[in-house]
């Protein structure tokens, strides 16, 4: 984009606290922009910060004509008011989706959100490049949180999927599964999707990431999904693997979505 057009996309995280996953996940972002040439800012603010601080960042980044995009990297200390957080991302920077206006522009017929959340979005880019056939098939959706179940659920049904939403209090999930051409996994328990629970044929997007205890790795543990990739393997038509699966699509739909930005900010198409 820089060549034609002088103008460098940039993206903006913020990282509040010292978990690992999350600055694993940063440190990859970064990567991944420095490799595709989009800037990238990076604010790390400790764990004890305030709310105002957050705030204060997530100003300066909206008023910045160098940044197109910002991502608050979820989850934050459980001292801070998510939702004011994400509130307070431009809509029209909000790379991740997570603005009420873009999610709710989602959920509404006839509306194109400017931003569809990176996760979902990325196991929908992989049903499209496989060829998966998703108008009037069933799909079930396990997880219903804001960044993944849900946004992935509206997805679906938007391709004219006929939609359930399994949760923790479901009851006979593994049946509900059962009935499933598509299922996408987003549960956050390791193997809880076994060979039994899909039906001969179908399609599986395992989005959890889980980690393991494995004392022969030399971290000590390994990443395995929702789904018990084995199993299911010999059952189903199409699975996504952990990791190496939907972790990198997501990432590359955040690139995806910071360069729409920049073009739409400044006009091109
Ligand atoms: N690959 C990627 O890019 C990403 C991967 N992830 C991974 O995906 C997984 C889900 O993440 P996220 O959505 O943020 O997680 P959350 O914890 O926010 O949501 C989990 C969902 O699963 C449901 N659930 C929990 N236990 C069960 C159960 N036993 N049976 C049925 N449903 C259950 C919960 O139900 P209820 O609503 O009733 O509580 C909830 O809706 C995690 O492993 C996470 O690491 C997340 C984001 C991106
Ligand atoms: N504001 C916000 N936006 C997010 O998109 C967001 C977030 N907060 N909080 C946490 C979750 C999780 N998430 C992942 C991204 C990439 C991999 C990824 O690249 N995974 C690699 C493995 C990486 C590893 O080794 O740990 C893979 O699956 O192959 C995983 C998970 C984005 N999330």
């Amino acid at each position: 984009m820089k060549e034609a057009t002088g103008v460098v996309p940039g993206l903006a995280v913020i990282l509040v606290g010292d978990r690992a996953e999350s600055a694993t996940y940063v440190r990859n972002k970064k990567k991944a922009c420095g490799h595709v040439g989009i800037n990238s800012f990076e604010v790390h603010l400790p764990a004890n910060s305030s709310e105002e601080e957050v705030l204060k960042y997530i100003s300066e980044f909206n008023a910045d004509p160098n940044v197109h995009g910002i991502l608050v990297q979820l989850p934050l200390p459980s001292h801070m008011n998510e939702q004011n957080v994400l509130n307070a991302v431009s809509m029209e920077k909000d790379v991740d989706g997570f603005h009420p206006l873009n999610i709710g522009q989602l959920a509404m017929r006839d509306r194109e959100p400017l931003f569809v959340p990176c996760t979902p979005k990325g196991c929908m880019e992989l049903l499209h490049r496989y060829g998966v056939n998703i108008k009037g098939k069933r799909a079930v959706v396990i997880g219903r949180s804001n960044i993944v179940g849900m946004p992935a659920a509206l997805l679906l049904q938007r391709e004219d999927a006929t939609i359930s939403i399994v949760h923790s209090r479901t009851s006979s999930p593994e049946e509900i599964t059962r009935q499933a051409d598509i299922v996408i996994a987003a549960v956050g328990q390791a193997n809880m999707l076994r060979g039994n629970w899909i039906k001969p044929g179908a399609v599986v997007i395992d989005v959890g990431i889980n980690r393991v205890e494995d004392p022969t790795s030399p971290r000590g543990y390994k990443l395995v999904g929702d789904v018990c990739y084995e199993e299911v393997c010999k059952v189903a038509s199409a699975i996504t693997p952990v990791p190496g699966g939907v972790g990198p699509m997501t990432i590359a739909m955040l690139l995806s979505n910071t360069l729409a930005s920049a073009k739409r900010i400044h006009n091109f198409h």
